[in-house]
């Protein structure tokens, strides 16, 4: 027998290769978890990790797994006792649900400032919603993420419509050129398809979290660190109290978003979600190849990628879930619940607006 085959060889230079490449990322991550333990007088979270390990970061090295306080910071204590007892704040699942009195924002941000993070925000503003990105981008120097590195893309078909907007230090306007469409639903579906293109092409070594955002909305208050989290979604506000036979997903069984009767957790937006480059990378990647899939069989889901991303959603369960404040919509009358309104959908006439309706 032979042992010594071209193939074998490949083989075993191959895992010799992968082998050094984790090795070298896993005693780097040491090195900066020791780093950031070791300098007491210090909270700086130092990335010392060269931009070739940073995709492998990505995978092998979780950068969110432990929150370093920073020093002589005084804060209420928080009581074991005391909270909203109005509200679900935590899923079956363990993973918290966001609303106004469930976090600090000082103590967050102040956690957050040391490790620099970059905040990407993907807004598509194609034919005549080009209209909403003037109140968008002004609302969003307001009260997204203030105080920290955003950079925000804009994707158009009308680039020279793009708003003039003063932008804080740190903070940049992006735009992107896309094609227009004459049908809407392909516009909102393509969006996937882009998200995934721009965190492969352009992100990875730049950003760390993303968000993903219509453009008929405004921001009204803060959304800032609170919102951070590795797979994040936004409980729909138009079904948040509904049974699963109120929760409007998709129920045709031929599709790939289909859902049956007896599943579902929430009804989420597709308006709004975000989380790590890793997990909105695979998210969109996964909605658009169901979507295309489905429309190859003339197919077309019921809210076409929300509905995706609603079945995305069952099977992968979102490690942050953020409550409707974070995705209001101005025609809805106000619940008790919500007592503040974070971002919000504004009231649009959509025959007016859209290219088919
Ligand atoms: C609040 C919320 O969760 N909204 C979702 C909902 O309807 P909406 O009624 O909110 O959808 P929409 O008309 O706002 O379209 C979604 C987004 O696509 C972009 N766009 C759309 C049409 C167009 O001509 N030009 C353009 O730029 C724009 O960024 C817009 O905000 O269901 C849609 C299903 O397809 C999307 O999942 C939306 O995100
Ligand atoms: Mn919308």
């Amino acid at each position: 027998m032979h042992f010594i085959t071209t193939k074998n060889v490949t083989v075993v230079l191959l895992s010799a290769l992968v082998l050094g490449v984790l090795y070298s990322t896993i005693s780097q991550s040491d090195r900066v978890l020791f780093s950031s333990i070791s300098q007491s007088n210090s909270v700086s979270h130092v990335r010392e990790i060269p931009a070739i390990f940073r995709y492998a970061e990505l995978f092998f090295y979780n950068q969110s797994f432990r929150h370093v306080a920073p020093e002589q910071q005084q804060y209420e204590k928080p009581s074991v006792v005391k909270g909203r007892t109005d509200v679900m704040t935590i899923t079956p699942w363990l993973a918290p649900v966001i609303w106004e009195g469930t976090f600090n924002p000082v103590l967050l941000d102040n956690i957050y400032r040391p490790r620099n993070i970059t905040v990407a925000a993907t807004v598509f503003a194609v034919g005549k919603y080009i209209r909403f990105l003037k109140d968008f981008l002004e609302t969003a120097e307001q009260h997204f993420f203030v105080g920290f590195n955003v950079n925000i893309y804009v994707f158009t078909d009308r680039p020279t419509e793009v708003p003039q907007i003063k932008m804080a230090a740190g903070r940049q306007l992006l735009p992107r050129l896309v094609p227009s469409s004459n049908r809407w639903q392909e516009i909102s579906a393509r969006r996937m398809q882009i998200i995934q293109k721009l965190i492969e092409d352009e992100l990875v070594d730049q950003t760390d979290y993303i968000f993903c955002l219509d453009v008929d909305s405004l921001f009204r208050a803060r959304w800032g660190t609170e919102s951070l989290g590795d797979l994040v979604a936004v409980i729909h506000p138009g079904y948040f109290k509904n049974g699963r036979d109120g929760l409007d997903y998709e129920r045709g069984p031929a599709s790939r978003a289909y859902m049956a009767p007896d599943e579902g957790d929430f009804y989420y937006c597709g308006g709004a979600f975000g989380g790590s480059l890793k997990e909105v990378r695979l998210l969109a990647k996964t909605c658009y190849e169901n979507f295309t899939a489905d429309a190859k069989e003339n197919i077309e889901a019921k809210w076409q990628e929300e509905s995706h991303l609603n079945r995305y959603m069952w099977i992968n369960k979102p490690s942050k879930l953020l409550s409707p404040e974070y995705l209001w919509q101005d025609f809805a009358p106000r619940e008790p619940e919500v007592q503040i309104i974070r971002f919000s959908g504004i009231v649009k006439n959509y025959a007016e607006i859209r290219p088919n309706e």
